[in-house]
Parts: C-alpha cells; structure tokens; sequence
C-alpha cells in the first residue's frame, strides 16, 4: 500500500467520541459486554498471570495471522521450493498468448459490475495507448532476436525508452494494487475480528473485578480500544491547544500514547520512545502503523546479463505482475504478484536478477561507481550492493568485497558466481582492523555499516523487543571505528573519486548523524558532499533534541517505510580532500590499544595521537590536527566503553541477574578472543554470556513452573 493510501486510509485520527467509544477513565467502572457476562457464568476467574499470559499470546497469535497470511503471500512470490510448474525456460510466444495475456489483463482491470475496480478501468485513449505499447512492447522482445541485436548497447540505454514498459504495467497495475488493497484490508479486518472475539472473551477488567491500575494492566489489552485511544491522543496531541482535556498536561498525553504504542504494536518502552522522538506524533503513528507490513518485492535487473525491459517481458510471460520501482531507478521492478516462486525462476538462476529491497540500490547509486576504479564494499555479505558496484563497473577494474561473518562470506560468493561478476575479490576480515593496515588506496568505499535493524522492523519484527541500551552505545561505538578505518582507506589523490558511502538500514540518529559528526570531528580531511539522489527522501538532521549538527549533514538522506514506502535507511556520502590526521592507522582501535608499529605523536589538543608506520594513510605527508572532541558527536573510548558496561549491568539487574557476573565472564571470554574488535569483541562476549545466563534462566523458571 502506498503511503498516499494508506494515509488514505487512516485518514485523520478520529476521537472516541466520534467512534462511539469513550475513553476509559482508571476511576470509570468499565461496562460489561454481553459476552463478558457470559463468561461470568463460569466459576472459573482465571489468575493474572494467565491473563498476562493471554495478552502475550493474544498479540503473538494476531501477529502470527497476519504474519502467515502476508508470508504466504510472499512466499507465492519468492520461495524457491514452492510446488509450482516452471513453463519452459524461453517459451515461445504466439499471437494467442498475447491475445490471452491482453483478455487476462482486461478482465482484471475491466470488471463492470465492480464499482471498486470499474474506477480503475480504463479510457479508451488509454486502452488504445495499452494496445500499442504492448505492440512497441512485443516488436522489441527479448525472443525477437533481430531486434535484440539492435538494441542499444549502453549500460542503462534500455531504459531510455523506459515509458513504454511503465504504459504496459501501468494499465494493468491500479486495479491489481486495488484488488491487493482489499486483500489486505480483508485480512485485517478478519484479524481484527477475530481479536476482537478473542478480547471480548477474556477481558475481564470490562468485568469490573478488577479495578486496581496495576491489576489492569496485567489484564489481556483490548486492543481496539487502545488502537483507538492511539488515534485519539494522536488528535490531540497534533492540536493540543484547542482540543486537549485542560486538565492533563502534554507529557502526559505523551505518556500515555508511549505506553499505548508498546501495548498494541509490541515494543520496548526504551525503543518505542527513541523512534517516537525522532517524528511528530502524527508521523510516528504514521511509522508505527507502516512497520507492521513489510515492503513490497522488489527485484534488481543485472545489468551484466540482461537489461530490465527484456527482464520484465519475461517475467510477465511466466505470469509476474510487475512494474519499475519508481523513476528514481533504473533497474528495480517491484512485484505485485506472482505465480511463480521469484527465487527459482530461469532467469533467477541464470542470475537475471536479485531480491533486493528497494532501499539497498540507494547507497550503490550514491557510491557511483565508475569503471576501472578500485573500490571496497567493506560490510559486503550477502552481497546485493556488491553486485550492483560491478555491474555498474561493467565488470571493470576491482572491487574487494569483505565481510567479518565467514558464514555471511560465502553466500556472498554464491551471488557473486550467479550474477557473473568477474571483477570481485572477496575477503573475510574485521574491516577496522584491517583496512587500511592491508589494503588502502580504494578510489572509493561503501561501508554499509551493522546497524540495529529499526529501519526494517516491518521485514524483522524481532528489532521491537531484542534492541535495547547497549545496542545503542555499542553499535555506535563500532559503526565509528568502521568509517575511520574506511576513509583512512580511501586514497585522496583519486583521479575519478575519493568518495566514503556510509549507510545504514536505521533509522536512529546515533547510529547515523551522529556516527557521521564524530567522524567529521576526527577527521578534517573529510566533508560531507551532494548524494546525487535527487529529491527522493528526506535531508538527514541538522539539530536534534538541541543539539546541532554539521550544516551540511541536510545533505545525507533519509528513507522512512512511512514516507517513501521502502525500508528504512540512510545515505550519507563524504569527500575526503586532504590526507588523514596522524594516528589514522589506529582508527579501529579508537583507544590507541597497540599497534606494534605506531610511534607514540606528542599530545595534540590535550588528546594522545598516535600514527603508523606502514600502510597507505602514513604515506599521506602532511599530519593534521587531530579536532577535539565536542561533547556531542565525540566520544572518549573509555567514557564510551564505560556507557556500554553499565548498561550492560543495568539490562542484567533488569533480568534479575548479578550485574557484576559480565565483568567475571567477560574477562575469562575476551581474553580469548582475538583483540580485533578491541572493545566491541569484549561487549559481544559479555552479551553472549549474559545471553546464556539468560536461557539458562528461563529454562530453570519454565522447569519450576511445569512442576507446579
Ligand atoms: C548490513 S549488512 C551488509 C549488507 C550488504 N552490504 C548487502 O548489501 O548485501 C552488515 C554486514 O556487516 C558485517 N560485519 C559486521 N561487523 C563487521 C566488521 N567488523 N567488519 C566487516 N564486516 C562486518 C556483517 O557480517 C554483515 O554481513
């Protein structure tokens, strides 16, 4: 659903009043529904931590509805394994088949007695404009192979004469969004039906037997009334003078909406208040409500196999209902339908295309690679960016590819194989170790960094609940220590580039413009340039929550589910023009922890400066300043590790759990770890440690409560 419909959709929010429901008041009695009283007949009056239980199991259960529903859905489109009948790899197409596929079409969007899909049928000017576009369509197939060889040879020349494609799925792709829409809605609405059964049943606080607000909020929600009191403090928070309850003041409006949101939609406090802030309360329910669907199918044509029109032709044939993604692309086609499994078709396998999410061509159209040029993907795993650079490349000069995950490395290389990049070197290191010790001197690099996934809640809704404190100092701490490492990476005299893409699938500002203001700070060399996206997104913060960012960070990009209806992410892309400070080789290992071969600098504005001896950026000649720290986008190392093992003690104190075990075992675990990731590797190990305690506690607690 775009964000036009769905907005559509939703409308304005509308007060209870007007729903016909009054707001329920922690003093008002609330009334017994029918069924409630029913249920009171029965003796039993279950216990509250069944009822917690029940909320828990309410929600999953309504989750997991939808969830199947929507994978089914996807599944149609992507799974490899589905039972399906493959047609014939390259099936001949006859004046039938096209006389077939136009009736199919018509009798989609053509249905009289639909009023829904007769206002999306069409003219006839626009029907006539259908039937030659499919004619220009058919006289330029890939099967006509005349034609074929007097196709343009540039890269993206195919879509110059990208309109006669987008008229063809154009025709056909209103009534197929609508009937998609309405699947959707039917979908909901029997979710929500059947929730609402479900609550009616077990929500015996409209008993009145429990009144009490903490016995309240053990009770299975109605989640319809707090969707509606969502709406309705939305209203008046977005006109608070006018229609506001003089007696409650906006934090506590915003208190209740916090507590509302992690009710219906399953967050943390801690996370559903970091995403409220970035928005105003209108647009963060606008997000909220996005995240809980994820993003349409999307597919990149390679364009080192095949060009897009030639790949959408023959997708249509095999019954792909598509369309480009949106004229910001060149190569993305988004699926609507599909009735075979999008993983394994011929082209598929033949590597014609990628699964890719629309978002993730964004920071490779930002890199703009050229060809010849070496360029690092420094986090490259499965590889979608990878392949996109060489094919951009056109299988020219060098690209390396690393990733830290061996694992993760060798699906990488599966792609690679499959779309036939031949210009790709593949490497399995912690980048901010390695580069730029090993390797440095790249015309250009794209670091698209470990992030904390909340721009892609709607793909992975675990992000809700798993994301917490630590997450959001230690992920911070090693996406800075990642850029360092890259733009000490990147050689400055570059003829074609000198470009650092970092980029990110989140959406929050520690992870983005403040990992990029660090940056800045530390090194001088660099500044922040034009993405080259045009007006697709949103400009990064200059200021946030009081505090200001470098002026030019309105020129990194930012991608909302809500907005822009793709994952969340964001784009910034940095120049660097001068050598980087002493010390750069040390950039991994932010504390200045040993390299063998670095000599110690004299103090430079109070900081300690190291610098190395070997690689590319000591080569750089003249040393620069190291820019101080601010107390914003700056970090101490040790300051920072300190956050980090104090929220780590907090979140075991919050589990009930002994807050000075991590110290214990993660001394015991680091100490056999390889010093890689200096501090981070230490984090990590205390986080699988505590993890463990974790299960091992839940098992003891599972085991107790089966006993009873
Ligand atoms: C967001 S994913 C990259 C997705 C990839 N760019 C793509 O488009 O397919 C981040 C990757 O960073 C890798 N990674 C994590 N820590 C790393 C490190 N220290 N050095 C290099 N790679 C790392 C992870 O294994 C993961 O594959």
């Amino acid at each position: 659903m775009g964000v036009g419909n769905r907005m559509k959709k939703q409308g304005m929010p509308m007060s209870l009043a007007e729903l016909g429901i009054d707001r329920k008041r922690k003093s008002e009695k609330p009334q017994r529904s029918s069924s409630a009283k029913k249920r009171r007949t029965s003796d039993e009056e279950p216990e509250p931590t069944k009822l917690v239980k029940l909320d828990r199991a309410l929600r999953q259960e309504r989750e997991a509805k939808l969830a199947t529903k929507q994978r089914k859905q996807k599944q149609r489109l992507v799974n490899p394994d589905a039972q399906i009948t493959v047609p014939p790899v390259f099936p001949t197409t006859t004046e039938d088949d096209v006389e077939d596929e136009a009736d199919d079409i018509e009798e989609m969007i053509v249905d009289e007695d639909d009023p829904e899909i007769r206002e999306a049928s069409l003219s006839e000017d626009q029907l006539e404009e259908l039937a030659q576009a499919e004619e220009a369509e058919e006289s330029d197939s890939v099967f006509n192979t005349d034609e074929e060889e007097q196709q343009p040879k540039g890269m993206f020349s195919e879509d110059e004469d990208s309109d006669a494609l987008e008229t063809l799925n154009a025709a056909n792709i209103e009534g197929l969004s609508r009937k998609l829409d309405q699947e959707q809605a039917q979908v909901e609405a029997e979710a929500e039906q059947e929730l609402q059964d479900d609550a009616l049943q077990t929500n015996i606080a409209e008993d009145g037997l429990l009144d009490d607000e903490d016995q309240m909020n053990m009770l299975a929600p109605d989640l319809k009334l707090i969707h509606s009191r969502i709406t309705e403090t939305v209203r008046v928070l977005t006109n608070f003078s006018k229609t506001a309850d003089k007696t409650r003041s906006r934090a506590e409006y915003t208190q209740q909406l916090l507590k509302d949101i992690c009710i219906y939609y399953g967050y943390t406090p801690y996370l559903a208040e970091k995403l409220f802030d970035l928005f105003s309360p209108d647009e963060a329910f606008a997000f909220f409500e996005a995240n809980e669907t994820p993003r349409p199918v999307v597919i990149r044509t390679n364009t080192l196999r095949t060009n897009r029109r030639t790949l959408a032709q023959a997708l249509i044939n095999r019954g792909v209902q598509l369309q480009p993604v949106g004229k910001w692309s060149k190569v993305g086609l988004q699926i609507f339908e599909s009735t075979v499994p999008l993983g394994a078709t011929p082209e598929y396998l033949a590597g014609h295309y990628i699964l890719q999410a629309a978002s993730s061509f964004l920071p490779v159209m930002a890199l703009a690679p050229q060809e010849n040029e070496r360029i690092l993907d420094m986090a490259a795993a499965p590889g979608g960016k990878t392949t996109y650079i060489s094919a951009l490349m056109r299988n020219t000069g060098s690209v390396f590819a690393n990733d830290a995950n061996r694992a993760r490395a060798k699906g990488l290389i599966g792609n690679i194989h499959r779309l036939g990049c031949k210009n790709v070197i593949v490497c399995n290191y912690e980048a901010q170790k390695a580069f730029p010790k090993i390797l440095a001197g790249f015309d250009r690099i794209l670091l698209d960094a470990p992030c904390s996934g909340t721009g892609v809640i709607g793909k992975d809704p675990s992000v809700k609940t798993s994301k917490n404190e630590r997450d959001f100092l230690a992920l911070p701490h090693m996406q800075k220590q990642l850029l360092l490492s890259a733009i000490d990476s990147v050689d400055h005299h570059s003829k074609t580039g000198g470009y650092i893409v970092y980029s990110t699938c989140s959406v929050t500002v520690e992870e983005n413009e403040q990992v990029v203001q660090y940056v800045l700070r530390k090194r001088p060399n660099v500044h922040i340039v034009d993405t080259g996206l045009g007006s697709f997104g949103t400009p990064g913060f200059t200021a946030y929550q009081g505090k200001r960012f470098d002026d030019k960070m309105n020129l990194t990009r930012r991608y909302f589910p809500h907005r822009e209806n793709v994952d969340g992410f964001f784009v910034c892309k940095l120049k660097k023009t001068g050598p980087s400070p002493t010390g750069a080789a040390a950039a991994g290992q932010i504390n200045g922890t040993a390299e063998a071969d670095s000599v110690k600098l004299p103090i430079v504005n109070g900081k300690k400066a190291t610098t190395s001896t070997n690689g590319k950026a000591t080569s750089d000649e003249d040393a620069m300043e190291v820019a101080p720290d601010d107390e914003f986008g700056g970090f101490d190392d040790e300051a920072d590790q300190a956050l980090i093992d104090k929220a780590q003690k907090k979140w075991l104190k919050a589990r009930g759990l002994d807050p000075n075990m991590a110290d214990g075992k993660s001394k015991s675990k680091s100490a056999t770890q390889p010093e890689v990731n200096g501090k981070v590797s230490e984090v990590k190990a205390q986080v699988v440690s505590a993890g463990k305690e974790t299960q091992k506690l839940s098992k003891v607690k599972s085991k107790q409560k089966q006993k009873k």
